[in-house]
């Protein structure tokens, strides 16, 4: 189908129509938009280990199964320090290129047509690697991925928050000449201890230069982090933000204002933020109104892409059906910062899939 075919949308009862059996391949053949991916965290041990070879990088794991073994994460923290350590392998521009295009073709295979990625900057201008080879190599990554996957990629630039606010002001200086090839800013690293307004400026600076703006809040951190994000940073997406129901005020707010929440349940699981998936608050967010969407967070460490985070939570969580399934996808691509008629063509191909489902259920 093109994209200017006409589609009705799926209705209600027929979104009802969709057995429970169906969901599994339904949520794998949906087209999605991926909001929240780090880049870094898509870097499997066994590149990792590939890439220290050829960079000459000691990684203090013998083997790929005891690296593997390490990633058994109490808290936010625990898993930082294992990622950072585990980004020290990446040198030049063709590593950052292969790592990224490793994870466009998994993308490509969960049905994403379009990412938005996370990168962490100022982790390898501390290591000497120049911002000009991490942005380069990702670039030309995301260009191939367009090219031979049909998938549309797009950069932002991320703040690690457990650093200072000149480091953060010094890093958007030194990204600035490359701006086209990124759209937008966003904070993450350490959330406790590291509230929004301590970032005050340099996402006001962001915001002159036109940047998107977005930042993680409502992790590991209260409900006000999420406020202060708002207010403060004056951003457009609360990546995670799964606290928030933890303020029925905010929650509200969230809502009415369909501020999108870049929500990560496999993540969310490893870094110990709900015990099991079937405790997730997927479903009350979704039964509030808020535009949430799913997200893999840093899939090489937390068990699974995409996909495996869609089908894992549906199959923990009964309240998730056809109809949740249906709002997922259609708010990724809400959520996303690409023009409306875009936009508008992804939710037309998703209409047609779930109608074709709808009729394959009634028959
Ligand atoms: O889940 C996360 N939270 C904060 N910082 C991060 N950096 C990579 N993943 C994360
Ligand atoms: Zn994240």
């Amino acid at each position: 189908m093109t994209p200017m075919t006409p589609v009705a949308p799926v209705t209600p009862d027929q979104l009802a129509a969709i057995p429970r059996e169906r969901l599994p391949a339904l949520l794998r053949l949906m087209p999605k938009a991926e909001l929240h991916i780090h880049i870094e965290g898509s870097l499997e041990p066994e590149l990792m280990f590939k890439l220290a070879e050829r960079n000459g990088v000691q990684l203090g794991y013998p083997s790929v199964a005891a690296l593997r073994a390490a990633y058994a994460f109490t808290d936010l923290q625990s898993f930082l320090d294992i990622y950072y350590a585990g980004a020290s392998v990446l040198l030049t521009e063709a590593d950052f290129s292969e790592m990224a295009w490793a994870y466009f073709e998994r993308a490509a295979a969960d049905k994403v047509v379009h990412a938005e990625i996370f990168f962490d900057p100022q982790t390898h201008i501390e290591r000497g690697v120049p911002i000009e080879t991490v942005i380069k190599g990702l670039g030309q990554a995301a260009r191939r991925a367009q090219a031979e996957l049909g998938l549309s990629a797009k950069l932002i630039l991320c703040f690690l928050r457990h650093l200072s606010e000149a480091d953060a002001l010094r890093t958007l200086e030194a990204a600035l000449p490359w701006r086209h090839h990124f759209i937008g800013v966003g904070l993450d690293s350490s959330e406790c201890g590291h509230p929004p307004e301590k970032f005050a400026r340099v996402f006001a600076r962001s915001r002159e230069a036109g940047l998107h703006l977005v930042a993680h809040a409502g992790e590991e951190g209260p409900p006000a982090y999420i406020e202060a994000a708002l207010d403060v940073l004056q951003v457009e997406r609360i990546d995670h933000g799964v606290r928030c129901t933890e303020s029925p005020a905010l929650l509200l707010r969230l809502a009415a204002s369909r501020t999108p929440l870049t929500v990560c349940p496999l993540s969310n699981v490893k870094l110990r933020v709900f015990d099991t998936l079937a405790r997730h608050n997927l479903p009350a967010l979704l039964a509030a109104g808020l535009c949430v969407t799913v997200n893999s967070d840093d899939p090489a460490y937390f068990g699974g892409y995409l996909n495996q985070n869609l089908v894992e939570t549906f199959a923990a969580l009964p309240q998730l059906g056809a109809a949740e399934a249906y709002a997922l996808a259609r708010n990724s691509f809400e959520a996303s910062f690409v023009p409306a008629a875009q936009k508008a063509a992804w939710v037309a191909q998703l209409d047609a899939l779930f109608t074709e489902f709808a009729l394959e259920g009634a028959r």
